[in-house]
């Protein structure tokens, strides 16, 4: 199956008459398998809005989202759910982990919602690839910010989805950890686009250039229009667009 995310011509208006605010205007963007994508720009360019409504989250005003072949337009709000479910991961900046569980149970938690009985060797091949399996056992007030970030993504990686919405993953790490978890990410999609099994496909808002730098491409967002792209983006060339951008914005 083509497991590409496609946006076409997707817009957004929130509200309507006077009130009414528009965060997309006709963005159209592809994330094949294999990829890993920031999403960069300035301060209400739109970058939350199109997350959201690429991962089923929000429904576009105008357009389309496909999803591995899915017209998420076409969906009723059942369909929807479990769309979103079964072939759609999130990260949010909050690791929303329950404390009273362990990392192991954390992570088994999307399954056991879904009906499904986890096969621990499902949980171990999870916070495996996060390089998380000995702390499986631990609760998240005993592990770092980094590591329960870690759990949060292995608790997305466990249903295998299609894609791996991230909106700000690192921005409640320090640098360092940030960086080790973003290496983790990045990690995930070569490994899969050489054969690997595991996530393909990543897309992630961040504000932070050095974060952007971690993807194969960078994505540039402005008024909610799609600017500029960069391939195998380099810190500094992220922070001399965005320089561009923050001053026309
Ligand atoms: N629920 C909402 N109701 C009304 N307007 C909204 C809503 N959500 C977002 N907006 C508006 O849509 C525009 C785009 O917002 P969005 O959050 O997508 O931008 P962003 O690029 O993620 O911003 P930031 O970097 O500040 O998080 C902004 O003008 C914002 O005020």
């Amino acid at each position: 199956m083509d497991e590409t995310v496609r946006l076409e011509a997707l817009s957004k208006t929130y509200g309507s008459g006077d009130n009414a605010v528009t965060a997309l205007r006709g963005v159209t963007l592809e994330f094949p398998p294999g990829s890993f994508t920031a999403i960069m720009g300035p301060s209400g360019s739109g970058k939350s809005t199109l997350l959201q409504c690429a991962a089923g989250l929000d429904r576009p005003s105008g357009g389309r989202v496909v999803v591995a072949g899915t017209d998420l337009s076409a969906l009723d709000e059942t369909a929807l759910t479990l769309l979103r479910r079964d072939r759609i991961g999130f990260v949010f900046q909050a690791f929303n982990l329950l404390p009273s569980l362990t990392a192991a149970q954390n992570v088994a938690l999307p399954l056991r919602l879904a009906g499904t009985r986890p096969d621990p060797a499902d949980i171990a091949s999870a916070l495996r690839q996060v390089g998380l399996e000995e702390r499986a056992g631990h609760r998240p007030s005993e592990l770092s910010g980094g590591q329960q970030q870690r759990v949060a993504i292995a608790r997305a990686l466990v249903t295998r989805p299609a894609v791996l919405f991230a909106d700000e993953p690192t921005g409640a790490l320090d640098t360092v950890t940030s960086r080790d978890l973003l290496r983790t990410l990045r990690g995930l999609v070569d490994r899969a686009a050489s054969g690997g099994t595991g996530i393909r496909t990543i897309v992630m808002v961040t504000h932070d250039p050095v974060v952007a730098a971690y993807a194969h491409r960078v994505v540039f967002l402005a008024d909610g229009r799609v600017v500029g792209e960069l391939d195998d983006p380099t810190a500094d060339a992220v922070a001399a667009r965005m320089v561009h951008l923050e001053v026309a914005a």
